[in-house]
Parts: structure tokens; C-alpha cells; sequence
């Protein structure tokens, strides 16, 4: 029996999105869900109980970065990540094949795995499927996620075919590393790019080998908003309804709603935490940039429709004083409101959703956010 179990709700009338809740050994919390990254075993300038009272019930961590600081052993003398970070709910972390895409030069893809420098120190680094297997099982995650190539955005069909066959395999091999099925469920990741057949065939390959659970990768790499939508509309149709779909690396608001929309169950993103670290908040009526200078003696609140701590307690005049002086309460109260300003939202799409008016709700958070302005 796997750790980690699906139960599916509800399906929207009038969107087809999905009302769900996902069971792991450290809780349940109900989809559509955004998950809050915390790459260094710390969501960056949260603690724990701030995250439980926004509402948080899994957040994110990385295998890669894990790897190299504090070092995956380390943590496991620690008895796990849950123990590390004082963090009792859920954790999904990421293989680090995207990291090391992303963060390192030098990198070389062999059948075998990724030789490529650590991004710190320049020192040459190699990593396989079951290297990534054994980290996630000294991290405790209870969501893995399968060891995967997302290739650079956009890729000729040659390419991305042999990546997506490659993928697969290693796919399969994670299946074989992994320890403890009954403790951490692993997901699958479906690549293939923009291309149809190659999503199809991605999809195939993994749901025969039967995960508790599917990302799809390979997005939010730069693409069109309407490519990736497209995607996700001739590739989730191959995925097991009973199982959750997770979407990587996306989280802003109207890409959460469109993936809801489209049958996504999951989704991650740094945008809200990195954004609010240079002063740059959400709220109900778009961004807002805190440090321009009309807001030197605006005493609302960020966003007057937001009863987060931040907006309860401090105005824009405040936050943005903390900001242009680099205090770090300052981005502790951006972080807090964007973070919360994504759960809430979040919380609505489930609401939509158990009123059959998703579609309804799009239209109208949009106006108001002003993502119908040309
Ligand atoms: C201020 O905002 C930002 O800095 C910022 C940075 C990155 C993203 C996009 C992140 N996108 C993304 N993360 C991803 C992580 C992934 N992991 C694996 N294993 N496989 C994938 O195929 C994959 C694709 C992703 N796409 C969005 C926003
Ligand atoms: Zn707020």
C-alpha cells in the first residue's frame, strides 16, 4: 500500500477541475493545493507556526541543494527533514534533475546520469537516478519525485524524443532504488516537451509503471502561457483520474486557476517568496510594488481585501519604509501576505469548485486582478 493515496471529490460542472484531498504519513491536505518551496529546509523567512497558521499543509524542498548544503547524511542523523526543520506536515521534495539544469554549467547527460560542477564551489559532481533515490530517502520526503531530464525550452523532436525514452528508464530505475514504498510515495514525471505524441508517449511509459502520483514537467521553462495550457490539455487525458497531477514550478495566480481548470491537482513555485523578497506583493487588486515612492505615506494595508497578519497590523507606508532599508521584518511581512494571498486563493478555487462555478470565478478574479486589462 503506497504512503501517499488520492481521494478524489468532486469534479467541477462547469470546469472540469477537481476537488481532491491527498493522504501522507505526516497528514492530509485538499487540492487544488499550492506548496510553498523552501529549497534549504527553510521556506526563506517563515517559520513553521507561521506556515501552519496561513494554512500550509505540504511544502517544498530540494534534493539537489540538500545535497550540497547541509549534506543529505547530515539530515538523516538529524532523523529526517520533518525532525531538521521542526516541520510536522507534509514535504514533497524535487529530484534535482531541474536544479542541476538550471543552477549548474558544465553538464554533461549520460545513460548513466548528470556529471556537472557544483554551482558553490566548482567541483565536479555526478548524479544518477538512484544517487537521487538515496538523498530523498535520507531527507524522509513523503513525496519523492522520480530522478528526470527537463530539457532547455525550445528543444528540436529528435531531441526531446531520446529524452523523454531516457526519462522513462530512469523512471524505472528509481522505481527499483526506491527503500521504502510504504513511508515515501514516489512520483513520475511526464516530459515531452510541446509535442503531443511525445506527451502521450511520456504519460504511457510511467503510468505503466504505476506511481501513486504524476507531475508533469518540462514547463514553465519559458513558454507561451497558451503553449502550456495547451499541453496540459492533450496530456492529462493519459493520466489515472485516481491518482493527484502536479504541475512543477508554476504559481503565478492566473496560471494556478488555468491549471486548476485543466485538471491539475498540484502546483510549486518560488515566485510569491522570491518576489516578496524585493519588495513586490500580491493582492487582490495585481501587484503591488511596495518601495515606489507614492506608497512613502499610504497608510492602508497592502491589499484592504486581505485579513493576513501583515495586512492586519501594518500599512504600505510601514512596509515599504522596512524595504528600502533592507530590514528583514520587511520581508518577512511581504513573504507572510504573498504567501498567504496564494493559499487563500487556492481555498477559493476549492470553493468554486464545490459550487460548480470555477469558470465564473476566473472571470471575476481576473477583472479584479486586471489580468483582462490588454
Ligand atoms: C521571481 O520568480 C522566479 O524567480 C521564478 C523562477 C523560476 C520559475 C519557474 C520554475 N519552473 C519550473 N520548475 C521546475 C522544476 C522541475 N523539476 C523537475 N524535476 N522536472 C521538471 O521538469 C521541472 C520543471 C520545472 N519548471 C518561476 C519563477
Ligand atoms: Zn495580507
Amino acid at each position: 500500500m503506497s504512503a501517499v493515496r488520492y481521494e478524489h471529490i468532486k469534479t467541477c460542472k462547469q470546469s472540469g477541475a477537481r476537488l481532491g484531498k491527498v493522504h501522507t504519513p505526516h497528514g492530509t491536505f485538499e487540492t487544488p493545493v499550492f506548496m510553498p518551496v523552501g529549497t534549504l529546509a527553510t521556506v526563506k523567512t517563515m517559520s513553521p507556526e507561521e506556515l501552519v497558521e496561513m494554512g500550509a499543509g505540504i511544502i517544498l524542498s530540494n534534493t539537489y541543494h540538500l545535497w550540497l548544503r547541509p549534506g543529505h547524511e547530515i539530515v538523516r542523523e538529524a532523523g529526517g527533514l520533518h525532525k531538521f526543520m521542526n516541520w510536522n506536515g507534509s514535504i514533497l521534495t524535487d529530484s534535482g534533475g531541474f536544479q542541476v539544469f538550471s543552477l549548474s554549467d558544465l553538464r554533461k547527460i549520460t545513460e548513466e546520469g548528470v556529471h556537472f560542477r557544483n554551482h558553490l564551489s566548482g567541483e565536479k559532481l555526478f548524479l544518477t537516478p538512484e544517487g537521487a533515490m538515496d538523498i530523498q530517502n535520507a531527507l524522509g520526503s513523503d513525496i519523492m519525485m522520480a530522478f528526470d531530464e527537463c530539457p532547455p525550452y525550445p528543444a528540436e523532436y529528435s531531441y526531446m524524443r531520446q529524452s523523454v525514452e531516457r526519462t522513462s528508464r530512469w523512471a524505472e530505475r528509481c522505481l527499483e532504488a526506491h527503500k521504502r514504498p510504504e513511508d515515501q510515495g514516489l512520483f513520475g514525471i511526464v516530459q515531452g516537451g510541446e509535442f503531443e505524441e511525445l506527451r502521450k508517449q511520456s504519460a504511457k511509459d510511467l503510468v505503466s509503471l504505476d506511481f501513486p502520483g504524476y507531475a508533469i514537467g518540462g514547463l514553465s521553462v519559458g513558454e507561451p502561457k497558451d503553449v502550456m495550457n495547451r499541453v496540459l490539455e492533450f496530456t492529462t487525458p493519459w493520466l489515472p483520474e485516481d491518482k493527484p497531477r502536479y504541475l512543477m514550478g508554476v504559481g503565478s495566480p492566473d496560471s494556478l486557476i488555468d491549471g486548476a481548470i485543466r485538471g491539475i491537482d498540484m502546483f510549486d513555485c518560488v515566485l510569491p517568496t522570491r518576489i516578496a523578497r524585493n519588495g513586490t506583493c500580491m493582492t487582490s487588486e495585481g501587484r503591488l510594488v511596495v518601495r515606489n515612492a507614492k506608497f512613502s505615506n499610504d497608510f492602508r494595508p497592502l491589499d484592504e481585501n486581505c485579513d493576513c497578519y501583515t495586512c492586519r497590523n501594518y500599512s504600505r507606508a510601514y512596509i515599504r519604509h522596512l524595504v528600502k532599508t533592507s530590514e528583514t521584518f520587511g520581508f518577512r511581512l511581504t513573504t507572510y501576505h504573498n504567501l498567504y494571498f496564494l493559499l487563500k486563493l487556492m481555498e477559493r478555487v476549492r470553493q468554486a469548485i464545490r459550487e460548480d462555478r470555477l469558470l465564473d470565478f476566473r472571470e471575476e478574479f481576473f477583472e479584479q486582478y486586471g489580468f483582462n486589462k490588454p
